[in-house]
């Protein structure tokens, strides 16, 4: 196609999914000859020079996130060029995980006289790889799914304090090269004090933005969430498509939706390149939130964990070794372990299974036999899963419906389970899979709208070792295959904790709350994340 006018590239004949064919040459290095053949799902780079027997390559459009055509800078070059930007998993070096990393190639065109013309097909080229580079929706999910537009316009708000304190630093080096590639707009604001994006998005005009991102750890988003809910058009405002890039040192949100789209990000690089790749890619999936409300008439919507007791504890009390980012929680966790506490109180909450449909054909009981986790039952996650799974075909739990769960003042309803035991070491309710970059505490959890709160709670009488013995199991996600006698697991849809004194520390979102009676309950698919998604 290098001859002496301007063919049109098109489906070749025999070759029903060709959509594109042309000969281009490789810049810069290694200089080669290559033919290009876009299909509707891949890009295959076949080399004719200077050696045609070797192993052609195919770049999936699924890891693609922008393509650009342009003209060379030396103005006697009749050429046009076309670059891809590629994101594939590939193995690591000496590991044997799997991350995405960078794949950019460059071709140059010349299959007219003129340099407007090769311009005109380098164009042709890349507005058709982003055309089929697009996110494709899960068909199952079809309606609940959604793609943010391919010209991105986006509200980031940087936490320059989040973590090691790296946040802005990180979204300049590693976040807006692939922003830049992928063409997408924002517009920038680094926060000065706690609070600023909480107060910024509950008063804003959203309307200019496709998507509002945070760069930092779960406690900014969580800002974010709550100024969403103060405002008066909450119900359309929580729709907003959500973001998160990890620059904290506690990304469980970020590690989660990792999870969600089948990628185990091996280390904290890995993480924030596989969010910010996933964020280019804008699948828009719906997402639970919890709320909590407290006897003194507070009320706090959660996107991710209720936690009451040596989980909270080690998460306020590791504050002062932020610097040692994610590390700060296994410090934390071996000097609150030297020194294990219990805190008293009473539990109840309302079983999954108790809000199942009546026509279903488990019965409630039959559910909440099957599900009722004792860690001392020798069960595995394969059993979780799929009680869990039942439950939630059973029981769509709707806004509305869940807004009708017991008012805090109000006794607890006949349907509830009030535990007998009254002394814990923790109480954790959880709706993601990840309550930190190594805690790996509900596996089961495989999408931001699962409509459930996995409930675990550890009862008091645990030895250290036991306890100790937990948390390493939970870095893999290994704590549900063995015997823990004190720690019990139950998927619930709502939750009340009346401590009996006012120590101890409670934590949403791993923001510290004051210790007192408080109730949480689920509000399925209220808001809206951007994620991956193992469904095809
Ligand atoms: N500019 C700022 N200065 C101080 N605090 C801020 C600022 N911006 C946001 N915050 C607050 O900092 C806290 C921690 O933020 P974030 O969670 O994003 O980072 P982190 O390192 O993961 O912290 P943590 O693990 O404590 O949640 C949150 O309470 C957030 O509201």
């Amino acid at each position: 196609m290098d001859g002496q006018h301007c063919p049109e590239e098109g489906p070749q004949k025999g070759a029903t999914h060709v959509l594109l064919r042309g000969e281009f040459t490789q810049v810069p290095e290694p200089k080669g000859r290559y033919t290009l053949t876009l299909t509707p799902a891949e890009l295959h780079l076949q080399r004719t020079q200077p050696d045609p027997e070797s192993r052609g390559n195919v770049l999936s459009l699924a890891d693609c996130i922008g393509c650009y055509s342009f003209k060379g800078k030396d103005p006697t070059d009749l050429g046009a060029y076309l670059s891809v930007f590629c994101y594939p998993e590939k193995k690591k070096r000496w590991r044997s995980q799997t991350a995405r990393q960078r794949e950019a190639r460059t071709f140059r065109l010349e299959s007219c006289r003129d340099l407007e013309g090769n311009l005109k097909a380098a164009e042709r080229w890349a507005a058709k790889i982003r055309e089929l580079s697009v996110q494709r929706l899960p068909e199952e999910n079809e309606g609940l799914y959604s793609c943010l537009p391919q010209a991105k316009q986006l509200l980031v708000l940087v936490n320059p304090q989040g973590g090691k304190g790296q946040a802005q630093h990180l979204f300049y080096s590693q976040i807006l090269p692939l922003f830049t590639e992928a063409a997408i707009g924002f517009s920038l604001v680094v926060t000065e004090r706690q609070n600023q994006a909480w107060e910024l998005v509950r008063d804003e005009d959203l309307s200019r933005w496709d998507a509002v991102v945070t760069v930092s750890g779960d406690g900014l988003f969580h800002e974010v969430i709550n100024g969403l809910m103060e405002r008066s058009d909450w119900q359309s405002a929580i729709k907003k498509p959500l973001g998160i890039l990890p620059a904290g040192s506690g990304n469980a949100l970020a590690k989660s939706i990792t999870y969600y789209a089948g990628n185990d990000a091996a280390d904290y690089q890995d993480l924030l390149t596989s969010c910010t790749f996933l964020l280019c890619k804008g699948l828009v999936v719906p997402m639970d939130l919890v709320s909590i409300t407290t006897a003194s008439g507070k009320h706090l919507f959660s996107f991710l964990s209720f936690a009451w007791g040596f989980i909270s504890d080690v998460d306020i009390e590791s504050e002062k070794y932020r610097m040692m980012g994610q590390a700060r929680f296994t410090l934390g966790t071996l000097i609150r372990l030297s020194s294990l506490r219990t805190y008293k109180g009473r539990l109840s909450y309302l079983p999954a299974a108790a809000t199942s449909d009546e026509s279903s054909s488990f019965t409630s009981s039959q559910i909440s036999q099957n599900i009722q986790y004792n860690f001392c039952n020798s069960n595995n996650l394969q059993h979780l899963q799929s009680c869990a799974n039942a439950v939630e075909q059973t029981s769509a739990v709707s806004v509305a419906e869940v807004a009708r769960v017991v008012p805090l003042d109000q006794p607890i309803p006949n349907n509830w389970t009030i535990v007998k035991e009254e002394e814990f070491v923790l109480v954790l309710a959880l709706y993601q899979s990840h309550l930190g970059e190594d805690l790996f505490i509900a596996p089961m959890v495989s999408k931001p709208d699962d409509n459930l709160i996995h409930l675990f709670y550890v009862k008091a009488g645990i030895s250290r070792t036991s306890l100790m013995k937990f948390f390493l199991d939970i870095e893999k996600g290994k704590h549900l295959e063995h015997s823990y006698p004190h720690v019990v697991y139950v998927p619930i849809k709502a939750f009340r904790i009346e401590p009996f004194t006012s120590n101890g520390t409670m934590t949403v979102d791993g923001e510290v709350l004051a210790c007192g009676v408080v109730q949480g309950q689920l509000h399925s698919r209220l808001a809206r994340i951007i994620s991956g998604t193992k469904i095809q």
